[in-house]
């Protein structure tokens, strides 16, 4: 549809009550911490998730609803129904790996279906809106800690569609007024210290939980994809930053929307890389559990080095991370893997 026949700035925008958070993919790993963050600060929250990759029972609370954001009619009622003011919209595939053998997918899921229910949402009246992007839209760094200035050149398929949506976020700001946050989280770990909720992903590809699984005997072995990047000691350095932290910075982003800051793009990461190899040592003294570990190829797709530069959004929405060492991460991921060994099937 053209701008001209889509008449943004007619459309009763809802100031009634800025609480009405509309969730999508809520149900996933970092989505649920998400709404537990929302409800915890009383805002109403309706999630929306097509349980793809989630589980019902990863929703602490308010109103769930199981579809796709892509659906525009389902959508369009949410919005109306429940009286929405802002989105946080988590739902998408994010696997680096799978998006480099299954570009199709990613295409349809990140992109079909981000701008039908982007689309949907000027349509119905919402103007805040917070993407969940990544730090995958940078590529190969060409310096560290990567700041929000830093060249946006993805290696992979799954960082091209984010970079994507984030610029067709500011086409839709442009001509319908959509202010919004794009938040690029480095590598999201841990779990919730109330132990309710945490990673549960079938198939599990990221590296902590499945290095937990092998210190609780549910998998043979642990492999090291690549052993000879320009790191230290050969293997990728991430900059790992607990899911409750990043989950507390919705919320900081959320209320910058609701004040009437302008659209922002904010880096999400602990400004600290840390080795596979240095993973699996910690993993080894938290849990106090030895197991196999293998060394192999490397991953199609994955950069050698990220680390965010986190300055901004300290400065700007004054985010400051609670769980700012790898130790503590990981104890609170074996604090839910351990009592969860199948998830939230246990
Ligand atoms: N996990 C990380 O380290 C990380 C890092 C950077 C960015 N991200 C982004 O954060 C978001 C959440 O990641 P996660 O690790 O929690 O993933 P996840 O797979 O656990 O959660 C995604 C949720 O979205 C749902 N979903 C997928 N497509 C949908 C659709 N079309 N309609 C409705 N629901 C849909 C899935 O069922 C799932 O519950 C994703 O957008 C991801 O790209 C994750
Ligand atoms: O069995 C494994 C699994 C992973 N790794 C390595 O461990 C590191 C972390 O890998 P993850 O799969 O845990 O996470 P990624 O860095 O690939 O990706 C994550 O963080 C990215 C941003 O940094 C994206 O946003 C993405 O959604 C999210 O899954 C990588 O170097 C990977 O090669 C291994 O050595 N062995």
């Amino acid at each position: 549809m053209s701008g001209s026949s889509r008449p943004w700035n007619m459309v009763r925008i809802n100031q009634v009550d800025m609480k009405n958070i509309l969730v999508t993919g809520g149900a996933g790993y970092i989505g649920s911490h998400v709404v537990q963050e929302l409800l915890k600060r009383d805002y109403t929250v309706v999630t929306l998730d097509n349980l793809s990759k989630g589980h019902r029972g990863a929703v602490v609370g308010g109103v769930f609803v199981q579809g796709d954001c892509g659906n525009s009619m389902l959508v369009g009622e949410l919005v109306k129904q429940h009286q929405i003011n802002a989105v946080v919209h988590l739902a998408a595939d994010s696997l680096v790996g799978e998006s480099m053998t299954r570009p199709d997918k990613y295409c349809r899921n990140n992109l079909g279906n981000g701008i039908e229910f982007l689309t949907a949402l000027v349509d119905a009246g919402v103007r805040q809106f917070i993407l969940s992007s990544t730090a995958a839209v940078y590529g190969e760094p060409e310096y560290t800690p990567i700041d929000e200035a830093h060249p946006t050149r993805p290696v992979n398929v799954y960082g091209g569609t984010k970079l994507m949506l984030e610029q067709i976020l500011g086409w839709y700001e442009h001509a319908y007024g959509l202010r919004f946050v794009a938040l690029r989280y480095f590598n999201a770990a841990g779990a919730d210290p109330g132990g309710n909720i945490g990673e549960d992903h079938n198939p599990e590809t990221h590296l902590i939980p499945l290095v937990m699984q092998a210190a609780l005997g549910k998998r043979e072995k642990v492999t090291i994809l690549g052993t000879n990047y320009p790191t230290p000691d050969g293997t990728c350095l991430r900059d790992y930053i607990h899911v409750s932290d990043l989950a507390v910075a919705h919320v900081l982003a959320l209320e910058a929307l609701q004040a009437g800051e302008p659209s922002a793009v904010y880096n999400l990461g602990n400004e600290q890389g840390h080795s596979v190899r240095e993973v699996v040592d910690t993993v080894r003294r938290v849990t106090g559990r030895d197991f196999t570990v293998e060394e192999g190829p490397p991953r199609e797709g994955d950069p050698a080095v990220l680390v965010a530069s986190s300055r901004k959004i300290k400065d700007c929405l004054k985010w400051q991370p609670r769980y700012g060492e790898l130790e503590e991460i990981v104890r609170t991921a074996w604090a839910w893997h351990s009592n969860h060994p199948d998830g939230y099937q246990s």
